[in-house]
Protein backbone atom coordinates (compact mmCIF):
# COMPACT_ATOMS: atom_id res chain seq x y z
CA UNK A 1 0.00 0.00 0.00
CA UNK A 2 1.49 3.66 -1.15
CA UNK A 3 2.38 5.58 2.00
CA UNK A 4 2.00 9.46 1.13
CA UNK A 5 1.83 12.62 3.17
CA UNK A 6 -0.33 14.99 2.43
CA UNK A 7 -2.20 17.79 4.08
CA UNK A 8 -5.05 17.30 6.91
CA UNK A 9 -7.92 15.16 6.46
CA UNK A 10 -10.44 17.28 3.93
CA UNK A 11 -7.94 19.14 2.76
CA UNK A 12 -8.33 20.17 -0.81
CA UNK A 13 -5.05 17.45 -1.23
CA UNK A 14 -6.48 15.44 0.38
CA UNK A 15 -9.78 15.10 -1.68
CA UNK A 16 -7.34 15.75 -4.82
CA UNK A 17 -4.64 12.33 -3.78
CA UNK A 18 -7.91 10.29 -3.12
CA UNK A 19 -8.96 10.94 -6.98
CA UNK A 20 -6.05 10.96 -8.32
CA UNK A 21 -5.58 7.05 -6.99
CA UNK A 22 -9.45 6.39 -7.55
CA UNK A 23 -10.39 4.83 -4.21
CA UNK A 24 -7.36 2.64 -4.41
CA UNK A 25 -6.58 1.85 -0.68
CA UNK A 26 -3.70 4.46 0.85
CA UNK A 27 -1.76 4.26 3.64
CA UNK A 28 -2.29 8.74 3.82
CA UNK A 29 -0.18 10.25 6.51
CA UNK A 30 -1.84 13.61 7.49
CA UNK A 31 0.17 16.67 8.23
CA UNK A 32 -0.57 20.01 9.73
CA UNK A 33 2.04 22.14 7.68
CA UNK A 34 3.10 21.87 4.05
CA UNK A 35 6.74 21.88 5.10
CA UNK A 36 6.49 18.55 7.40
CA UNK A 37 4.40 17.06 3.66
CA UNK A 38 7.44 18.48 2.43
CA UNK A 39 9.88 16.69 4.65
CA UNK A 40 7.98 13.25 5.34
CA UNK A 41 9.47 11.62 1.92
CA UNK A 42 13.06 12.28 2.95
CA UNK A 43 12.60 11.35 6.56
CA UNK A 44 11.80 8.18 4.62
CA UNK A 45 8.40 8.13 6.62
CA UNK A 46 6.42 7.90 3.26
CA UNK A 47 7.08 7.03 0.02
CA UNK A 48 5.37 10.55 -1.98
CA UNK A 49 4.21 13.40 -0.95
CA UNK A 50 1.20 15.92 -2.32
CA UNK A 51 2.12 19.32 -2.80
CA UNK A 52 -0.43 21.87 -4.91
CA UNK A 53 1.74 24.27 -7.09
CA UNK A 54 -0.65 26.28 -8.67
CA UNK A 55 -4.07 27.00 -9.10
CA UNK A 56 -6.51 28.52 -12.05
CA UNK A 57 -6.99 31.84 -10.39
CA UNK A 58 -4.47 32.31 -8.50
CA UNK A 59 -1.36 31.09 -10.80
CA UNK A 60 1.97 29.61 -8.94
CA UNK A 61 2.27 28.22 -5.48
CA UNK A 62 5.26 30.05 -5.44
CA UNK A 63 5.88 29.23 -1.68
CA UNK A 64 5.46 25.72 -2.31
CA UNK A 65 7.78 26.16 -5.80
CA UNK A 66 10.57 27.54 -3.98
CA UNK A 67 10.24 24.73 -1.77
CA UNK A 68 10.44 22.38 -3.97
CA UNK A 69 14.08 24.09 -5.16
CA UNK A 70 15.77 25.46 -2.16
CA UNK A 71 14.37 22.96 0.43
CA UNK A 72 14.48 19.83 -0.95
CA UNK A 73 15.95 17.78 -3.90
CA UNK A 74 12.80 15.18 -4.79
CA UNK A 75 11.61 15.13 -7.69
CA UNK A 76 8.58 14.95 -9.49
CA UNK A 77 6.57 11.58 -9.76
CA UNK A 78 3.35 12.76 -11.68
CA UNK A 79 1.27 15.79 -11.70
CA UNK A 80 -2.59 15.64 -11.75
CA UNK A 81 -5.13 18.49 -12.31
CA UNK A 82 -8.27 18.76 -9.14
CA UNK A 83 -11.27 21.56 -9.12
CA UNK A 84 -10.79 23.54 -6.03
CA UNK A 85 -14.83 23.90 -4.89
CA UNK A 86 -15.00 26.01 -2.22
CA UNK A 87 -17.71 26.57 0.45
CA UNK A 88 -18.53 28.85 3.24
CA UNK A 89 -18.58 26.69 6.29
CA UNK A 90 -19.41 27.47 9.63
CA UNK A 91 -22.18 27.43 12.86
CA UNK A 92 -25.17 28.15 10.28
CA UNK A 93 -27.24 28.88 13.51
CA UNK A 94 -25.17 31.70 14.25
CA UNK A 95 -26.56 33.69 10.91
CA UNK A 96 -29.90 32.26 10.57
CA UNK A 97 -32.68 35.02 9.74
CA UNK A 98 -36.15 34.38 10.97
CA UNK A 99 -36.36 33.48 6.98
CA UNK A 100 -33.90 30.49 7.40
CA UNK A 101 -31.89 32.19 5.14
CA UNK A 102 -28.38 32.98 6.31
CA UNK A 103 -26.76 37.16 7.12
CA UNK A 104 -23.56 36.84 5.45
CA UNK A 105 -22.79 40.05 6.83
CA UNK A 106 -22.79 38.89 10.19
CA UNK A 107 -19.67 37.14 9.22
CA UNK A 108 -16.87 38.63 11.73
CA UNK A 109 -13.71 36.64 10.00
CA UNK A 110 -13.02 34.22 7.23
CA UNK A 111 -9.93 31.44 7.52
CA UNK A 112 -8.91 29.56 5.10
CA UNK A 113 -5.80 28.55 3.42
CA UNK A 114 -3.81 31.74 1.94
CA UNK A 115 -4.54 30.53 -1.76
CA UNK A 116 -7.92 29.82 -1.34
CA UNK A 117 -9.02 33.19 0.11
CA UNK A 118 -8.26 34.78 -2.94
CA UNK A 119 -10.57 32.48 -4.96
CA UNK A 120 -13.93 33.64 -3.26
CA UNK A 121 -13.03 37.45 -3.91
CA UNK A 122 -16.01 38.30 -5.50
CA UNK A 123 -18.38 36.05 -2.55
CA UNK A 124 -16.49 38.08 0.29
CA UNK A 125 -16.58 41.76 -1.51
CA UNK A 126 -20.30 41.17 -1.56
CA UNK A 127 -21.84 39.38 1.00
CA UNK A 128 -18.88 40.07 4.08
CA UNK A 129 -16.41 43.06 3.12
CA UNK A 130 -15.86 43.62 6.69
CA UNK A 131 -15.28 40.54 8.05
CA UNK A 132 -11.58 40.06 8.69
CA UNK A 133 -9.68 37.02 6.22
CA UNK A 134 -6.98 35.46 8.02
CA UNK A 135 -4.58 32.78 6.35
CA UNK A 136 -4.06 29.23 8.26
CA UNK A 137 -2.16 26.25 7.00
CA UNK A 138 -4.85 24.32 5.24
CA UNK A 139 -8.83 24.84 3.98
CA UNK A 140 -9.17 22.09 7.07
CA UNK A 141 -7.34 23.38 9.78
CA UNK A 142 -10.02 26.36 8.92
CA UNK A 143 -12.83 24.54 9.02
CA UNK A 144 -11.42 22.44 12.22
CA UNK A 145 -10.56 26.02 14.28
CA UNK A 146 -14.21 27.41 13.49
CA UNK A 147 -15.46 24.40 14.76
CA UNK A 148 -13.54 24.74 18.33
CA UNK A 149 -14.46 28.66 18.13
CA UNK A 150 -18.75 28.83 17.98
CA UNK A 151 -20.41 32.14 18.80
CA UNK A 152 -17.80 34.62 17.84
CA UNK A 153 -19.29 34.82 13.66
CA UNK A 154 -16.19 33.14 12.11
CA UNK A 155 -16.31 30.83 8.99
CA UNK A 156 -13.89 28.42 7.11
CA UNK A 157 -14.24 28.50 3.55
CA UNK A 158 -13.13 25.13 2.50
CA UNK A 159 -14.40 21.14 1.23
CA UNK A 160 -17.84 19.48 2.10
CA UNK A 161 -15.70 16.80 2.84
CA UNK A 162 -14.06 18.60 5.87
CA UNK A 163 -17.44 20.12 6.96
CA UNK A 164 -18.71 16.89 7.17
CA UNK A 165 -15.97 15.24 9.46
CA UNK A 166 -16.34 18.17 12.05
CA UNK A 167 -20.08 18.53 11.74
CA UNK A 168 -20.46 22.12 10.45
CA UNK A 169 -22.92 23.89 8.11
CA UNK A 170 -22.22 24.70 4.51
CA UNK A 171 -23.67 27.87 4.61
CA UNK A 172 -23.39 28.32 0.83
CA UNK A 173 -21.54 26.19 -1.80
CA UNK A 174 -19.36 26.67 -4.82
CA UNK A 175 -18.10 30.50 -3.79
CA UNK A 176 -14.89 30.67 -5.78
CA UNK A 177 -15.27 32.94 -8.56
CA UNK A 178 -14.84 31.09 -11.46
CA UNK A 179 -16.53 27.71 -11.88
CA UNK A 180 -13.61 26.25 -13.68
CA UNK A 181 -11.17 26.69 -10.43
CA UNK A 182 -8.58 23.42 -10.82
CA UNK A 183 -5.53 23.33 -9.04
CA UNK A 184 -2.33 21.35 -10.28
CA UNK A 185 -0.97 18.83 -7.81
CA UNK A 186 2.75 16.96 -7.92
CA UNK A 187 3.36 14.19 -6.49
CA UNK A 188 7.16 14.19 -5.39
CA UNK A 189 9.06 10.74 -4.54
CA UNK A 190 12.14 9.07 -5.01
CA UNK A 191 10.57 6.27 -7.12
CA UNK A 192 8.36 6.12 -9.85
CA UNK A 193 4.67 5.48 -9.11
CA UNK A 194 2.15 3.47 -10.81
CA UNK A 195 -1.50 5.66 -11.45
CA UNK A 196 -4.02 3.87 -12.32
CA UNK A 197 -5.18 6.14 -15.05
CA UNK A 198 -4.25 6.78 -18.44
CA UNK A 199 -1.70 9.93 -18.30
CA UNK A 200 -2.79 12.74 -20.95
CA UNK A 201 0.91 12.95 -21.91
CA UNK A 202 4.14 13.51 -20.13
CA UNK A 203 6.28 16.54 -18.69
CA UNK A 204 9.32 17.22 -17.66
CA UNK A 205 10.23 20.47 -15.36
CA UNK A 206 13.25 22.22 -15.74
CA UNK A 207 15.02 25.06 -13.66
CA UNK A 208 17.00 27.23 -15.60
CA UNK A 209 19.52 29.58 -13.92
CA UNK A 210 21.02 31.92 -17.05
CA UNK A 211 24.41 33.22 -16.75
CA UNK A 212 25.17 36.38 -15.31
CA UNK A 213 24.76 39.53 -17.49
CA UNK A 214 24.01 37.78 -20.98
CA UNK A 215 22.07 39.55 -23.44
CA UNK A 216 19.71 37.54 -25.42
CA UNK A 217 20.64 34.62 -22.98
CA UNK A 218 16.84 33.55 -22.73
CA UNK A 219 15.86 34.33 -26.15
CA UNK A 220 18.47 31.91 -26.94
CA UNK A 221 17.57 29.12 -24.43
CA UNK A 222 13.92 29.66 -25.84
CA UNK A 223 15.18 29.27 -29.19
CA UNK A 224 16.63 25.66 -27.95
CA UNK A 225 13.46 24.32 -27.66
CA UNK A 226 11.55 26.12 -30.15
CA UNK A 227 13.17 25.33 -33.62
CA UNK A 228 12.74 21.85 -32.49
CA UNK A 229 9.06 22.67 -31.88
CA UNK A 230 9.38 21.16 -28.92
CA UNK A 231 5.85 22.36 -26.92
CA UNK A 232 6.74 24.53 -23.70
CA UNK A 233 4.01 24.75 -21.26
CA UNK A 234 5.19 26.85 -18.49
CA UNK A 235 8.03 29.60 -18.85
CA UNK A 236 7.75 31.43 -14.79
CA UNK A 237 10.90 33.31 -13.54
CA UNK A 238 11.42 33.64 -9.42
CA UNK A 239 13.56 35.08 -7.48
CA UNK A 240 16.64 32.82 -6.52
CA UNK A 241 17.22 35.34 -3.45
CA UNK A 242 21.19 35.48 -3.89
CA UNK A 243 19.93 38.99 -4.42
CA UNK A 244 17.31 41.41 -5.76
CA UNK A 245 16.92 41.25 -9.24
CA UNK A 246 18.66 37.05 -10.22
CA UNK A 247 15.91 34.81 -11.11
CA UNK A 248 15.55 31.13 -11.61
CA UNK A 249 13.20 30.13 -14.91
CA UNK A 250 10.94 27.44 -14.65
CA UNK A 251 10.38 25.65 -17.63
CA UNK A 252 7.97 22.76 -18.25
CA UNK A 253 8.41 20.49 -21.94
CA UNK A 254 5.59 18.39 -22.89
CA UNK A 255 8.74 15.73 -23.19
CA UNK A 256 10.81 12.81 -21.67
CA UNK A 257 13.51 13.83 -20.33
CA UNK A 258 15.64 11.42 -21.76
CA UNK A 259 14.25 11.85 -25.52
CA UNK A 260 16.60 12.74 -28.24
CA UNK A 261 15.00 16.03 -29.00
CA UNK A 262 14.93 17.40 -24.84
CA UNK A 263 19.10 15.78 -24.38
CA UNK A 264 19.87 17.84 -27.69
CA UNK A 265 18.05 21.10 -26.21
CA UNK A 266 19.62 20.90 -22.45
CA UNK A 267 22.76 20.37 -24.45
CA UNK A 268 22.20 23.56 -26.06
CA UNK A 269 21.17 25.01 -23.42
CA UNK A 270 24.39 23.67 -21.09
CA UNK A 271 26.56 25.30 -23.82
CA UNK A 272 25.38 28.38 -23.21
CA UNK A 273 26.58 28.20 -20.04
CA UNK A 274 23.30 28.13 -18.00
CA UNK A 275 22.28 25.65 -15.66
CA UNK A 276 19.71 22.81 -15.79
CA UNK A 277 18.14 21.17 -12.75
CA UNK A 278 15.98 18.47 -13.97
CA UNK A 279 13.04 18.88 -11.23
CA UNK A 280 11.45 15.61 -12.63
CA UNK A 281 9.91 14.19 -15.53
CA UNK A 282 6.50 12.64 -14.97
CA UNK A 283 3.08 11.50 -16.80
CA UNK A 284 0.46 14.02 -16.35
CA UNK A 285 -3.53 13.42 -15.41
CA UNK A 286 -6.27 15.75 -16.52
CA UNK A 287 -9.74 15.96 -14.82
CA UNK A 288 -12.51 14.61 -16.83
CA UNK A 289 -14.11 17.50 -18.42
CA UNK A 290 -17.81 17.91 -17.36
CA UNK A 291 -19.62 16.91 -20.66
O1 LIG B 1 -5.60 23.83 2.24
C1 LIG B 1 -5.93 22.86 1.54
O2 LIG B 1 -7.00 22.26 1.60
C2 LIG B 1 -4.95 22.42 0.53
O3 LIG B 1 -4.96 21.28 0.13
C3 LIG B 1 -4.09 23.49 -0.09
C4 LIG B 1 -4.93 24.10 -1.17
C5 LIG B 1 -5.65 25.23 -0.90
C6 LIG B 1 -6.43 25.80 -1.91
C7 LIG B 1 -6.50 25.21 -3.16
C8 LIG B 1 -5.78 24.05 -3.41
C9 LIG B 1 -4.99 23.47 -2.40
Amino acid sequence: MKRIAVLPEGSVSHEAIEFLFEGEPLDLKHFKLISDVFRAVDSGSVQYSVIPIENTIEGSVSLHMDWLVNEVDIPMQAEWVYPSIQNIIGHGSEFLRQDGTYDFSKITKIMSHPVAIPQCQNFIRQHSPDANLEGVNSTAEAVEIVKKNPGNGWVAIGTKLAARKHGLDIMAERVTDHDNNYTRFVLIGHEPVSIPRKAAHVKTSLLVTLPEDAPGALHQVLSAFAWRKLNLTRLESRPTKKRLGSYYFYIDVVETVDSVLLTAAMAEIEALNCQVRVLGSYPCFTYPSRS
